[in-house]
């Protein structure tokens, strides 16, 4: 549905050239959610804002469906761009209007009868959850429920895909687990794509089927968000997953084992099991498993036995009961 190719958005400031994308190549399909994840200053805000053309590469094609959107003159665009609708982590609602005003703008921007404007707003605004606050202006909404009236009023224009850019980041973990619910609905009940821009990994693992890691505006890494779970490839991704901070801060690097459970095994029978049957005590550093699909994922951190002898037992237990791993080193930080 999307595409981009060899896209680059190079930015000309006072203090010289900033290259906040080079060369992204990706594809997003029809009817997926799919994330886009990356730490602070990665590119990602410029890499949604490209796909409506909200900013214009300076290289590159973005193709929405087969038209590729910088060939477009402005009316012709403006006509795709209502297409693809946007939530933003500010929520951006005019304050002077009710809830219901909100959701109304878009389709009076869009010329409909007042009466069948109200109509369609309603209905969102109760898709959405909101049938009991219409009247209310912004000031007297929650964080949760104003991004809410932004999502409806996405919606007013009948988009095939919502770019949702730190949609959830001012949010607090409830709110933010009830609204990337409220996103998965509605990719399910009106078959919208919907891109989810984060730095939060927990945001991806909730919804997203596919996941682009995004580094120093280049794609590190993409995939199935399970198979980016099990085997991170980038560097970038690891660290997205797995958090130094989960790590053992002991002073010293240790040898470890980096284990990865890719959704058949639960960990801790695997560990009480690893322990009786190789005989020998393990040091757990750091866990990160999460439920994704009613499914375990994620990776956890052995210290190595300094016993070469254990150690080739757990090793070879391991191969057997099928859990991949890799050995490295924790950082001494
Ligand atoms: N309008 C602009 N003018 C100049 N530089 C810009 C502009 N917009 C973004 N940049 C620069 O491009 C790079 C990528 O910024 P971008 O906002 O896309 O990153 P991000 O991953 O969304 O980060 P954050 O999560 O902090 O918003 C940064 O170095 C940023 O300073």
């Amino acid at each position: 549905m999307i595409r981009f190719e060899h896209v680059s958005k190079t930015f000309q400031t006072s203090a010289g050239e900033v290259k906040a994308l080079s060369d992204i190549n990706l594809e997003i399909e029809d009817g997926s959610i799919f994330g886009v994840i990356g730490l602070s200053g990665a590119g990602k805000s410029t890499l949604v804002r490209c796909m409506n053309l909200l900013e214009r590469p300076t290289e590159g094609s973005v193709f929405f469906h087969d038209t590729d959107l910088l060939s477009l003159k402005e009316a012709e665009l403006r006509k795709q761009r209502r297409k693809i609708g946007m939530i933003f982590q500010q929520f951006n609602l005019l304050e002077q209007r009710t809830a219901l005003g909100n959701v109304c703008y878009p389709l009076e921007i869009a010329g409909i009868k007042k009466k069948d404007a109200v109509k369609k707003a309603e209905e969102l605004l109760k898709l959405v959850g909101l049938d009991n606050r219409m009247q209310s202006y912004p000031s007297q909404l929650s964080g949760g429920q104003k991004q809410r009236v932004a999502i409806a009023r996405a919606l007013a224009t009948d988009p095939e895909v919502l770019l949702c850019d730190e949609a959830t980041s001012a949010l607090d973990p409830n709110t933010t687990r009830a609204i990337l619910e409220l996103l998965k609905d509605i990719n399910a009940k009106l078959n919208v794509t919907i891109v989810v821009i984060t730095h939060e990994m927990k945001v991806v693992e909730q919804i997203c089927d596919e996941v682009a890691v995004i580094d120093h505006g280049i794609v590190a890494e993409t995939g199935k968000v399970q198979d980016v779970f099990l085997k991170p490839k980038s560097q970038i991704a690891r660290e997205l997953i797995f958090p130094k901070r989960h790590e053992a801060s002991t002073g010293t690097a240790k040898r470890i084992l980096r284990l990865s459970f890719d959704g058949q095994k639960s960990s801790e029978p695997v560990i009480s099991n690893l322990v009786m049957e190789c005989q020998t005590a393990v040091n757990i550093l750091g866990a990160s498993t999460e439920n994704i699909g009613g499914k375990a994922y994620g990776q956890m951190i052995l210290e190595l036995p300094e016993d070469e002898f254990k150690l080739a037992k757990v090793k070879s237990y391991l191969n057997e009961i099928g859990i991949s791993y890799e050995e490295g080193e924790t950082n001494a930080d």
